[in-house]
């Protein structure tokens, strides 16, 4: 290994967690969705969580952002913290670690606007780009970034629910990178999504963790063995197992991982 390549190594080795979670534990009502979650988010990754309908995968990354806030009946009790900020105790308003912490959902759901409005939204929001020019640029880099300014460069006035299936979910990916989050949160995205459309989501999800941290739910093993580095493995509420992603497929540690990704159960 050349000094370079040691020294990046190293340096990934020492960072901290970007999301630390600790004795999570969700209730909605009486019933406990979650037990006990301790799991650690490396920064400029993507980590997959993966297990069967109804383990919690969604429910744990809607803790992330507080999304489960706006449910009712839902209780979060841990610790989560995001750059070592307990995101549920520092007195963080929810609006601006959502602005840390996007999400994308998974069914693509643009706003009733205009394709530049849509992604102007939020910057005009948070008050993020100062005038017009500004946030002209912020559309145009956004979309870039998102492999949609191309296809919809020339009708930026047009409504968003107008475009594809594929192109509305790039312009939520847009709408979400336009804040300039740490995190992206994105709940089976493709899932709405034809395979091609799928294909270029998953290509933009690899190019996207060089500058942000992403956590993907994913019904798709395949999915998760193809953009994720790190895979989390959900059973019943339970953190089964977590690790390297070739690893978690190739030799899991745990029957129930295994039983899972052999296909016996799920
Ligand atoms: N809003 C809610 N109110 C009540 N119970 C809920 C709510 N959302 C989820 N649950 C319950 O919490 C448990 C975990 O659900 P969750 O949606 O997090 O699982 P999941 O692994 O994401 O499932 P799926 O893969 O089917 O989306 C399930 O038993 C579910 O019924």
């Amino acid at each position: 290994m050349d000094m370079q390549n040691f020294k990046t190594r190293e340096k990934a080795a020492m960072a901290e967690p970007k999301i630390i979670a600790r004795d999570v534990n969700v209730y909605y009502g009486q019933s406990q969705a979650l037990k006990s979650i301790e799991l650690d988010i490396a920064a400029n990754e993507v980590t997959a969580l993966i297990g069967p309908s109804g383990c919690g995968k969604s429910t744990f990354l809607r803790c992330i952002n507080r999304m489960n806030d706006v449910i009712e009946s839902c209780r979060v009790e841990g610790r989560i913290t995001l750059e070592g900020i307990d995101i549920y105790n520092s007195g963080l308003d929810p609006v601006l670690l959502r602005a840390r912490v996007g999400m994308v959902f998974q069914k693509p759901n643009p706003f009733p606007k205009s394709i530049y409005d849509n992604i102007a939204y939020g910057p005009r929001l948070h008050g993020i780009a100062s005038g017009k020019d500004e946030l002209e640029a912020t559309v145009e880099s956004s979309l870039r970034r998102a492999g949609l300014w191309e296809e919809v460069k020339d009708r930026l006035d047009s409504p968003g629910t107008g475009l594809s299936g594929g192109q509305q979910q790039r312009l939520c990916i847009a709408r979400a990178i336009a804040v300039n989050p740490e995190v992206i949160l994105m709940d089976e995205p493709c899932s709405a999504l034809d395979p091609i459309a799928t294909a270029k989501i998953e290509e933009l999800i690899d190019e996207l963790r060089e500058n942000f941290t992403i956590v993907i739910v994913t019904h798709s093993m395949q999915q998760a063995a193809r953009v994720s580095q790190k895979t989390a493995f959900f059973h019943l509420g339970e953190l089964v197992e977590v690790g390297e992603t070739d690893k978690l497929f190739t030799s899991p540690e745990d029957q129930r991982t295994q039983g899972y990704i052999t296909g016996r159960f799920g």
